[in-house]
């Protein structure tokens, strides 16, 4: 059942509670009541996703930034972008970012699940393991209309029965696609990838969205449709922002945290606590889970005492060692047309009529996933942060008309930024900085990408079609101030709260997403990622959320009654567990 306010939640007994109810939040509570015998309760800080038609409309999607079902997020003033502020939206419904966001279906390089599985320690991250949940989670569709795409997309790396829509767009090649196709056949540093959530992603490859039928494909339509909503042991308490998380009582040495602190999202004074017997998972996302972490006296014990936070755990790493992929778009005047305007009255009716028309798709342009040479003078004194050499550095996606280019997205910056808090009041907003160009390594690598841009339109596809420059030459200064003045967000910061291995001193979790050196609690969500993924990140939280929904189930005869536990269950679940980390 679906409740809009803390006061309106009746007194019951939870197994489980889940604080955030986004990309990570909806799949875990969808998994775990699954199981009759749990009860859950999802608590989102934001409204209901259901019947808002800007949620649903994939040509809406740009509306969406900037209002209420957003955290209307700045960062501090930039020191690598000569002190400018960016904007940082992040989800505020249920759903969450996966409600608001661009809809991009990119898994990422198998390399780089293999980074996490080697900064974990857990073989259970790799590539080759999560593959399964990759497919799990998908249910791959024909694109409206269900024009041939044969040879567009490679049938056996997809799901076709999981909760997540995924599909190509509506409209054919155009003859700016075909020039870009053409080039794949003409230079061959630049390969056709038949289909980027392979693991191999290097080349260029048709752009797959999580749309379906027309519709945006979220957590929430997913993951909490109507028969799950529908579960008796799932209740969702909307507009409520869990405020803290509390020590339950000690258990052994280790401190036992299965208590939230609830407050009406409106603001105020009031507020509940709740306990769940088994276990409290945190998935308000990169910024608000550590900032509740932080709030409850996890975290940087200098940093907390300043604010007059008592610590409870001191975790030096919560909020820290933020990558985020940043975006800039160079361009060059072509012998084009601009496409149409779209007359978004008609193209809205189309889609309340019809599920289709251009409001059934958002981003259409191709996708060139490429490395940076080996032969490039950047290796001559920067080392390669990439996860491995079948994971891309730069992605670049293009668009044609009269101002023809592509967007540079650096997949593998090695700037950070961080979240950290500017009061212990949970309404103030944390402080963001996204840390963006303060490495040397990431201006060189964008430069690259517009090296690598040239290079492409220097092929016989664009001869007569790309005419001149009109953002600055990569070569001159005038480039770097270029991007410092307009470089910005592509939404995916990670590692907050980032996995390590067992037992090491960095790292805010185990493997198995528990907090270090506490009981009872999880983090799961985009902060918990180790390692960037070079790809754009809804993909990668759904892995996550799924292989995590599974942790979370075989651990569950843990919190049996420790007389139970030790005389007839705990070798029962030393073989469960065995048998779920290296044998499944
Ligand atoms: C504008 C935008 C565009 C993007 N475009 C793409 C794209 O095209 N492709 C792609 O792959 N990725 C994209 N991303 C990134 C991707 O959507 C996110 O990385 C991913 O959805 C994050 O999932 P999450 O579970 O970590 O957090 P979220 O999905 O953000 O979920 C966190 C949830 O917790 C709730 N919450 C927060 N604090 C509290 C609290 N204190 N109490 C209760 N609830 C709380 C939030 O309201 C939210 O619902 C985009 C993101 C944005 C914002």
């Amino acid at each position: 059942k679906v409740y809009d306010s803390l006061t309106s939640l009746p007194s019951r007994n939870y197994d489980f509670i889940i604080v955030g109810g986004g990309n990570a939040g909806a799949v875990i509570s969808s998994r775990l009541t699954e199981n009759s015998r749990f009860t859950i309760l999802l608590v989102e800080a934001g409204p209901d996703n259901e019947g808002v038609l800007e949620l649903q409309v994939p040509g809406l999607q740009t509306s969406l930034n900037g209002t209420r079902y957003d955290w209307n997020y700045t960062t501090v003033p930039q020191t690598g972008l000569n002190g400018r502020t960016i904007d940082l939206p992040r989800g505020h419904v249920l759903g969450g970012s996966s409600s608001i966001n661009g809809m991009v279906y990119t898994r990422g390089a198998a390399d780089d699940y293999d980074a996490w599985a080697r900064i974990t320690g857990d073989p259970g991250w790799s590539w080759k393991r999560i593959f399964p949940y990759a497919k799990k989670h998908e249910r791959w569709m024909a694109p409206v209309g269900g024009r041939n795409i044969t040879g567009q997309y490679d049938p056996k790396v997809h799901g076709y029965s999981g909760n997540t829509h995924v599909s190509l767009r509506q409209t054919p090649a155009e003859p700016f696609d075909e020039r870009l196709f053409q080039t794949t056949r003409e230079l061959p540093e630049f390969p056709f990838s038949l289909d980027p959530n392979s693991g191999y992603p290097l080349g260029l490859s048709w752009t797959q969205s999580t749309i379906g039928n027309g519709e945006r494909s979220s957590a929430a339509t997913g993951y909490l449709s109507a028969p799950v909503r529908a579960r008796p042991n799932l209740d969702i308490l909307l507009n409520t922002q869990a405020t803290r998380v509390l020590s339950t009582g000690p258990l052994g040495k280790q401190l036992d945290i299965r208590t939230v602190e609830l407050a009406p999202r409106s603001g105020g004074t009031a507020r509940k606590t709740l306990t769940a017997s088994k276990e409290l998972v945190l998935s308000a996302g990169v910024i608000n889970s550590p900032q509740i972490l932080m709030l409850s006296g996890i975290g940087d014990r200098e940093h907390l005492s300043a604010l007059g936070i008592k610590t409870i755990l001191d975790l030096p790493a919560v909020g820290k060692d933020m990558p985020d992929h940043a975006i800039n778009v160079v361009l060059w005047a072509a012998n084009d047309t601009a496409p149409p305007p779209i007359d978004h009255v008609a193209a809205l009716e189309e889609w309340k009529t019809s599920r289709s028309g251009p409001y059934t798709e958002h981003r259409r342009m191709q996708t060139l996933w490429s490395r940076i040479p080996s032969n490039s003078s950047i290796w001559q004194n920067e080392t390669d942060p990439s996860s491995g050499k079948n994971a891309p550095h730069l992605e670049l996606y293009f668009a044609g008309g009269p101002r023809t280019g592509a967007a540079i997205i650096l997949l593998t910056p090695k700037s950070r930024g961080s979240v950290s808090l500017a009061s212990s009041d949970p309404f103030t907003h944390p402080v963001i900085d996204l840390g963006y160009l303060t490495r040397p390594f990431d201006l060189k690598a964008i430069r690259e990408g517009a090296r690598l841009l040239q290079r492409f339109f220097s092929g016989p596809a664009w001869t007569g079609y790309v005419l001149a420059p009109i953002t600055p030459d990569p070569e001159t200064p005038a480039f770097d101030e270029f991007v410092r003045g307009r470089i910005t967000t592509v939404f995916h910061p990670t590692g907050t709260t980032a996995m390590s291995r067992r037992g090491a001193k960095t790292g805010v979790l185990d493997p198995d997403l528990k907090v270090k050196g506490a009981k009872g609690l999880r983090v799961v969500d985009a902060g918990s990622i180790p390692f960037l993924p070079a790809g754009h990140t809804q993909a990668a939280v759904y892995i996550l959320a799924e292989r995590a929904a599974d942790l979370i189930k075989s651990c569950v005869v843990e919190s049996i009654s420790p007389c139970i536990r030790s005389i007839f269950i705990q070798p029962l679940a030393r073989i469960t567990k065995y048998r779920t980390e290296w044998l499944s």
